[in-house]
């Protein structure tokens, strides 16, 4: 028999805001506007829990002086994305933003492509992690909802998995129903192995209003890291319209939750 919905513990959730595409806009004719710095201010503003940014070794979006100025302007957390080469781990140091995530990359792709390869990474990546620990800082490792790169990521000392929830929603979006529900299940999977792994459990890329509520309807993910549709929603409602809205999407999958309706 299930608890009243007014006894279910419910953790919340939080939201962070990724602004790389507000500096994919303002390169677009290299100029100084629209600034990704003053995005994020009016983020933290309208409920963002924390800003995402992605510093790539490409520059290709965020630079390095955007994130200098959010480490200097922000009053809500900095989870600095990144690759885990030797250059980025320097300029976290330097910059020691409250959390890194590390990421996959490569200078061809036209967006992150699975998850980071945990295991294949060995005893330098461990090194990096606990480089970048040892320095204060939250590490999070962004991967898919493989089940050995999350024992290798709670092995080597991050704090935080973050799933990789674009393979989910591309086959939505592609009418793969029978697959998009495979691959959420993974996601459930996954995120209640790592929680028992003793990880901190995020996830992100990807994410619209309708996926946010889906994922914020599972107690074990903490945080939802959301960029691209938000930035796109905002060129016709405005940043602070599609943060709340977002918000309430993700305050109804935790309703869903209390109410014991989630999947
Ligand atoms: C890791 C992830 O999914 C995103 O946070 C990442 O920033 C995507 O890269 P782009 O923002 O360059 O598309
Ligand atoms: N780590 C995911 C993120 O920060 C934002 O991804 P997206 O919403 O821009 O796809």
């Amino acid at each position: 028999m299930s608890a009243p919905a007014s006894l279910v513990v419910v953790p919340p959730i939080r939201l962070g805001v990724n602004i790389d595409h507000v500096a994919t806009v303002r390169n677009a004719r290299g100029g100084a506007l629209p600034d990704p710095v003053r995005a994020a201010m009016l983020a933290a503003a309208a409920g963002a829990d924390g800003i995402t940014a992605h510093l790539r070794e490409d520059r290709r979006h965020v630079r390095d002086d955007d994130m200098r100025r959010l480490r200097e302007t922000l009053t809500i957390p900095l989870n600095f994305e990144m690759a885990a080469t030797h250059e980025m781990v320097a300029i976290a140091i330097e910059l020691r933003p409250h959390a890194c995530c590390l990421v996959p990359e490569r200078r061809e792709e036209r967006t992150t492509e699975g998850g980071l390869d945990v295991i294949g990474g060995g005893i330098d990546l461990a090194h990096r992690v606990e480089q970048l620990a040892t320095s204060g800082i939250r590490v999070s490792l962004f991967v898919a909802p493989d089940t050995d790169q999350i024992v290798r990521a709670a092995d080597i000392g991050a704090a935080v998995v973050e799933l990789h929830t674009g393979s989910w929603c591309d086959l939505r979006v592609a009418g793969r129903q029978d697959e998009a529900v495979a691959e959420l299940e993974r996601l459930t999977g996954a995120a209640e192995q790592a929680t028992t792994l003793g990880l901190e459990v995020h996830a992100g890329h990807g994410l619209d209003y309708v996926t946010a509520e889906i994922m914020a309807a599972n107690a074990h993910v903490r945080e939802l890291n959301i960029g691209h549709f938000l930035v796109g929603e905002a060129i016709f409602e405005g940043l602070e319209t599609a943060i709340r809205r977002m918000r309430a999407a993700m305050a109804r999958g935790r309703a869903q939750l209390r109410a014991g309706k989630a999947a």
